[in-house]
C-alpha cells in the first residue's frame, strides 16, 4: 500500500509520537478504485480518527496522488490479504495457492477478503442474561460447529441490544479456530452499495464470485434490503449457493423475518429455515453487569451504587448505557472528580431527561391498543372483559417497567384507577409471563416495539 505508506510517513512528521502511535499505527489500509479504506481495530479508534485525523489524511491523499484517491473511508475491521480458498473442499491442506476451483472445474481468481470483524466483540466480553441466553447459547454452538445445525441463523431484536456483538463473536470464534476461513461481516446497506458499484464498474461477476466463495457470511440489519429488488435478487442467489454448500449464513434484523416488510417472500421464508432467536431488553441486573464489564474493560472501578443508578435510568438500549458510562469516565478523568451518584446525575443530566421523555404512558397505550387491535379509549374505560382487561394490565406493567411514573400516576392515566390496581396488574402479568407462552411473547414483542 504505497499511498498509505506515504501518508503515514507524512503523518509521522506532523503528529506527536503519542498521537501517531495511538491513532495512526493501529490502522490498516487497502486501496481500490480510487477509494482508500482504513480499518480501525475498534470503535474508539475509529471515532478519534474520524474526528481528528480523517481530514488530514484526505488532504494528504489528494496532494500525494494528484487527486487519484477520491475518497477515504474508515470502518472497524481487519484487512485480511489472505490466500483464497478452494470452494469445494475447505480443508486447508488441500487449498491451492491463489486460485479457487469451482464445480465446473474451471480455475478462477477470488478477491482477497476483508473480514470487517471487530476483535472486541467476543463471547468473553458479552454479558449473559435472561434476555439473551438462548441467542448466546446458539451463537456459541455455531462458532463451534458452523454450517450444520443452525443455518441460516437469524437474530432479531431492538436497537443496540447486542445483535451485532453476537454476530461478530461468532465470526471471531470461527477465525480463532481456523484463521484461513473466509469469514465476512457486512452491513446490508454496504452490501447494496458494493453491488451497485460492481454493476457500475462491470464487476458483477467478481462480486458474485467473492460472496459465493465465503465460509461464513454475516449480514447485519437485513431490514435495509427492503425495497431493493436487485440486491435481494443477488442476495437470494448468494444465499442459495452458500446454503447448498453448507457454509454458514448469519443475519440480523430489528424484527422477526416474516415481519420485515419490503422483502420478497422467498427470502423471508429462507430466513426462517434455520434457527431464529431474539435478543430482548436486559433486566436491571444484566444492565448493571454489562456496565461493570464495560468499566472493567476500560480499567475503571465503577461503584455499585453508580452502576445501579445509571442502569435504573437507562433501560432501553445497551449502546446508550455504554455511551453514558463513557461520558462519565471521560468527565471524571478530565475533572479529577470521583464517580459518585451525584456526579453521574450532573454529567448525564441531558441524557436522563431525554430517556425520561422517550417512552410515555400515552405512547405505551397507543402501541398496546394497536397491537391488540382495540381502541385506546377501551384501555382507559371501565370495561372488564378479558380481551380488554388483559391488554390494559400489560400496558400498566409496561408503564411501570419503562417509565418513571409512580403507581398512582399510572393508575390515574388508566382511567383514574387506584394504585393497588396497578400493583395487582403487574403481579398478574409477571406471573402469567411464566405460565403462558403467548403472554410472554406478547410482552416481549411490545417491549421490543416500544424500545426500538
Ligand atoms: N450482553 C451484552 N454484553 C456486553 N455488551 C453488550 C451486550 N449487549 C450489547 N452490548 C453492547 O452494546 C452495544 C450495542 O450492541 P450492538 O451493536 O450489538 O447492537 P445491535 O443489536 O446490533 O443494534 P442495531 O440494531 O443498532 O444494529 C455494543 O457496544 C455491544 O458491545
Amino acid at each position: 500500500m504505497v499511498i498509505w505508506e506515504k501518508c503515514t510517513a507524512r503523518l509521522k512528521e506532523e503528529l506527536s509520537i503519542a498521537e501517531f502511535n495511538t491513532w495512526i499505527m493501529p490502522l490498516q489500509a487497502s486501496e481500490q478504485d480510487g477509494v482508500l479504506r482504513l480499518f480501525a481495530p475498534n470503535r474508539f479508534v475509529l471515532d478519534q480518527v474520524e474526528m481528528y485525523y480523517k481530514e488530514k489524511v484526505e488532504a494528504l491523499c489528494e496532494r500525494l496522488t494528484d487527486g487519484t484517491i477520491a475518497q477515504v473511508l474508515i470502518e472497524v475491521g481487519t484487512f485480511h490479504n489472505e490466500t483464497p480458498i478452494e470452494h469445494d473442499d475447505r480443508k486447508s491442506e488441500h487449498r491451492p495457492p491463489r486460485t479457487t476451483k469451482r464445480s465446473t472445474g474451471r480455475t478462477e481468481k477470488v478477491a482477497a477478503h476483508v473480514s470487517n470483524l471487530n476483535s472486541e466483540f467476543t463471547f468473553d466480553t458479552f454479558v449473559e442474561g435472561k434476555s439473551n441466553q438462548i441467542a448466546r447459547a446458539a451463537s456459541l454452538q455455531i462458532g463451534n460447529n458452523p454450517g450444520r445445525a443452525y443455518n441460516p441463523f437469524f437474530i432479531y431484536g431492538g436497537v443496540g441490544l447486542g445483535k451485532t456483538h453476537l454476530m461478530h463473536a461468532i465470526g471471531n470464534t470461527l477465525l480463532s479456530k481456523d484463521r484461513s476461513r473466509r469469514v465476512v461481516y457486512i452491513h446490508s446497506e454496504r452490501f447494496v452499495a458494493d453491488m451497485v458499484r460492481a454493476l457500475q464498474h462491470n464487476q458483477i461477476t467478481e462480486f458474485k464470485r467473492y460472496y459465493r466463495s465465503l465460509n461464513a457470511l454475516l449480514i447485519d440489519d437485513v431490514q435495509f434490503f427492503a425495497g431493493k429488488e436487485r440486491s435481494q435478487e443477488e442476495f437470494f442467489h448468494t444465499f442459495n449457493a452458500l446454503f447448498e454448500s453448507k457454509q454458514q449464513i448469519i443475519l440480523t434484523s430489528d424484527r422477526y423475518p416474516k415481519e420485515v416488510s419490503g422483502l420478497e417472500e422467498r427470502l423471508k421464508s429462507r430466513f426462517g429455515w434455520g434457527l431464529t432467536v431474539s435478543v430482548d431488553p436486559p433486566d436491571l441486573e444484566t444492565r448493571v453487569a454489562i456496565l461493570q464489564s464495560k468499566a472493567a474493560i476500560m480499567d475503571v472501578d465503577l461503584p455499585d451504587e453508580v452502576g445501579f443508578f445509571v442502569a435504573r435510568r437507562i433501560k432501553s438500549n445497551i449502546r446508550e448505557l455504554e455511551g453514558a458510562l463513557r461520558r462519565l469516565v471521560a468527565n471524571a478523568e478530565f475533572t479529577g472528580q470521583e464517580l459518585t451518584v451525584d456526579f453521574a446525575k450532573a454529567v448525564l443530566r441531558d441524557m436522563l431527561i431525554a430517556q425520561d421523555k422517550m417512552i410515555t404512558i400515552d405512547n405505551i397505550q397507543k402501541v398496546v391498543a394497536e397491537y391488540y387491535k382495540i381502541r385506546i379509549t377501551d384501555l382507559i374505560s371501565a370495561k372488564r372483559t378479558r380481551s380488554i382487561s388483559r391488554p390494559r394490565q400489560i400496558a400498566m406493567t409496561l408503564a411501570k417497567e419503562l417509565t418513571k411514573h409512580s403507581l398512582p400516576e399510572i393508575g390515574t392515566a388508566f382511567g383514574g384507577r387506584d394504585h393497588t390496581t396497578v400493583i395487582h396488574a403487574t403481579k398478574k402479568i409477571n406471573s402469567l409471563r411464566k405460565e403462558e407462552i403467548a403472554v410472554e411473547e406478547d410482552y416481549k414483542n411490545l417491549l421490543r416495539i416500544l424500545t426500538s
